[in-house]
């Protein structure tokens, strides 16, 4: 493993990584960095949350000028929230250098962001629609730009944005690098890639399975119907520090998310056809841990790098194989551990078995949890209260009551009277989740055909079903 030193980065740069407290390089940003400071055209494939942000992140801002105030790399991201994590990505490593990155994306007042370019940053990270708003306004300019970068680009093909990455490239100056990253290489993106690229080193880091070994991964057979009831008992039994619960629709992403406050879970949900602050808001607040469970469209978690998720549920099992590896990725990131469970109806397994296909790798079965399991988790999470405030807390005031008590009654009845009545039954407050129509198998498709591969799947801000999309 090579420390940041062996880079030959300039000083600043070194700082800055070592005050983000990264100490040896990740496979792909060891490889990564020395072939794209050396200039050249990378495809880099790594599996989730193993640092492909600074992978790229890196080289592009050793080889930026602080004092040439102009955008010299500018990196093309799926969604508006992963524009914003890769600007601050960028924003950390580029601090002590004096390299600066501007978020440009859609939902945001775009004078806001005029002002912000006028203000000369050297880097931006965009989504596609925007920057080309910005492209039409010429509030944006490109003759210094020596590095395109794309990020998420099979999911920016998924989501359509295809025509639009092809104008922006070609409005970009040439000679230049352009680097690639993803978690899955699906077909399309080597034809973008045969198009765009110059002769592109690739750098896959080989695994033997797309999935990072630190994430356990299970499945439960559940009927549609029980689903709800199900995961409310792992949410009981696991008490995940924080989890992410992905739903197939939007519709069900806001029916679950609402039933879990029903039942006095602290959740938020997050989709495409929430309005920017809502999306933001809900983010902050799973970062900040006022809730512990954030409820997902597929594209609303691409990319996301959100430290300490503990849990991934799939409530409904993703359409394609690629999207559950980047589900469950959500988990697991920087070396941490992480466990993944899918609900899969009996009609859905075949899919399951595609995805562990594609992912080379066996989930395993668990049972439905059983009342039994349900009451001995929460009769222990409530010892394990009543023992932290015994140590803890400061419980004068309750002392005398404690030892009139005791005068008449034994303390092992006492206590376990406390305990039952401190111990959470099990909520069944009614709540609604519409039930949805199991996967269908698909017929095997034409491996470009990106039209039907992406019917019906949830998409930000998807208006129209072909063409350009607003971002
Ligand atoms: N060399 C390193 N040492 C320690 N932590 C690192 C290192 N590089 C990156 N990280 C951290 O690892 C986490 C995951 O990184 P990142 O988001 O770049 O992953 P990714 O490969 O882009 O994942 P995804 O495929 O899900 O987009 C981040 O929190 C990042 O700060
Ligand atoms: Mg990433």
């Amino acid at each position: 493993m090579k420390t940041f030193y062996e880079f030959n980065l300039s000083h600043p740069v070194v700082q800055s990584i070592s005050s983000l407290g990264f100490e040896t390089a990740t496979p792909i940003q060891e490889q990564t960095i020395s072939i794209a400071l050396e200039g050249h055209d990378v495809i880099g494939q790594a599996q989730t949350g193993t640092g492909k942000t600074a992978a790229f992140g890196i080289p592009i801002i050793e080889n930026s000028e602080a004092d040439k105030r102009a955008i010299q790399a500018v990196v093309l991201t799926p969604t508006r929230e992963l524009a914003v994590q890769v600007a601050e990505e960028l924003n950390k490593i580029g601090n002590n250098k004096g390299i600066r990155t501007v978020p440009i994306y859609g939902g945001q007042s775009i004078d806001r962001q005029i002002r912000a370019l006028k203000n000369k940053p050297q880097l931006i990270v965009a989504t596609p629609g925007r920057l080309m708003d910005h492209m039409r306004r010429r509030t944006v300019r490109f003759d210094e730009i020596k590095t395109v970068v794309l990020d998420e680009a099979d999911e920016m093909l998924n989501m359509g944005f295809i025509e639009d990455i092809e104008t922006i490239l070609a409005e970009m100056p040439k000679p230049r690098q352009t680097l690639l990253f993803s978690a899955t290489m699906p077909n399309q993106i080597r034809m973008l890639a045969e198009k765009f690229m110059n002769d592109p080193k690739l750098i896959k880091i080989k695994a033997k399975e797309m999935t990072v070994s630190n994430i356990d991964q299970e499945y439960i057979e559940v009927q549609e119907k029980k689903k709800f009831d199900v995961l409310c008992r792992l949410l009981d039994i696991q008490s995940p520090e924080l989890a992410i619960i992905f739903g197939r629709t939007k519709k069900r992403v806001d029916e679950v998310s609402e039933a879990l406050i029903k039942r006095g879970y602290f959740a938020g949900g997050i989709h495409g056809d929430l309005t920017q602050m809502k999306r933001d808001q809900v983010i902050r607040q799973f970062k900040e841990k006022t809730i512990d469970i954030m409820v997902a469209t597929d594209v609303a978690a691409r990319g996301l790098d959100i430290s300490g998720v503990t849990h991934v549920y799939n409530f409904d099992i993703p359409q394609d194989p690629e999207s559950y590896v980047h589900r469950i990725g959500r988990t697991g990131r920087a070396g941490a551990t992480g466990l993944a469970i899918t609900f899969v109806t009996p009609r859905e397994i075949d899919h399951l078995r595609t995805i562990e296909k594609l992912t080379k790798k066996k989930i395993a079965k668990r049972a439905i949890p059983t009342y039994q399991e349900l009451m001995v988790g929460q009769r222990q999470a409530t010892i394990d209260k009543l023992v932290h405030t015994a140590e803890e807390e400061d419980l004068k005031e309750y002392k005398m009551a404690a030892e009139q008590l005791l005068e008449d009654t034994d303390s092992v009845t006492l206590l376990s009277a406390a305990l039952k009545l401190l111990t959470k039954e099990p909520d069944t407050t009614p709540v609604k989740i519409s039930s949805i129509e199991p996967l269908r198998v698909k017929k095997a498709r034409k491996q470009n055909d990106s039209y039907n591969r992406n019917r019906g799947r949830d998409r930000m801000r998807r208006n129209k079903p072909r063409g350009r999309k607003k971002s």
